[in-house]
């Protein structure tokens, strides 16, 4: 069985990337599974330098092909917030629960409103975007591929859904009528910002993957 490597702490990332990466017989082993490695500042100011950032930092220490996801909620009422900072939102200890309701609680007192309501009285607050950056670092060659993904969507007042993760219940798809949390593993990767970045990276992971570097 071939092995990547993810360099996440996130196990929602990690699921979406188990699930795709099982399709093509590839096994997902993420920081979860290696707890001594420190925690990595993600001090870059993009998506992608983060990514660059978590990618090196892993595979320096592990000594094989790392990929790195940084990703997060861009926000229009908001100027762009939370961005890079998605996952810091709510401050010191930041959970889901507390960003999302952050999140509410800030459009709320800006009076953000695309004055437009779902049938269950849903009120819909601002446009926004999901994005994510995606990096694969080799130690061999000290090169980083780099590919992004986005999808628009538009926040919803309250919640809908149980899956995925993050500010997925909060992040409604009109052209698909539902919020990201109410779709399945499968439907969010085809529609997805972490699946489109995906997309284009997996044909360079299949590459590394056939020249066996990454074969455990
Ligand atoms: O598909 C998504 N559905 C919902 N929320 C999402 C998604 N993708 C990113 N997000 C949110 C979660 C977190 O608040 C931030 C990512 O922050 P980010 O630093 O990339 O990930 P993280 O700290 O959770 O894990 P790690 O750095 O170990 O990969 O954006
Ligand atoms: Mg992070």
């Amino acid at each position: 069985m071939k092995t990547i490597v993810i360099a996440t702490k996130n196990s929602g990332k990690v699921k979406e990337f188990a699930h795709a990466f099982a399709k093509l017989g590839v096994d997902v082993k993420s920081l979860l599974d290696y707890p001594d490695i420190p925690d990595i500042p993600e001090d870059g100011s993009t998506f992608v330098e983060n990514a660059k950032i978590k990618a090196k930092a892993a595979a320096d220490i592990l000594n094989v092909p790392v990929l790195a996801d940084d990703s997060g909620l861009t926000v229009e009422a908001l100027d762009g917030a939370p961005g890079v900072y998605s996952a810091r939102y709510s401050g010191e200890g930041a959970t889901d629960e507390r960003n999302n309701s952050k999140l509410i609680t800030e459009l709320t007192a800006l009076g953000a409103s695309m004055n437009e309501e779902l049938s269950d009285g849903t009120q819909l607050l601002s446009a926004a975007q999901f994005r994510c950056a995606l990096a694969l670092y080799d130690p061999a060659s000290a090169e980083f591929i780099v590919a992004e993904g986005n999808v628009d969507g538009v926040i919803a007042d309250r919640p809908h859904g149980d899956g995925g993760f993050g500010y997925d219940p909060y992040f409604y798809v009109p052209a698909l009528g539902c919020s990201m949390a109410e779709l399945t593993k499968e439907e969010k990767g085809r529609i997805s910002h972490r699946g489109e970045a995906l997309r284009k990276l997996i044909p360079i992971v299949e590459q590394l993957l056939q020249d066996s570097a990454l074969e455990k």
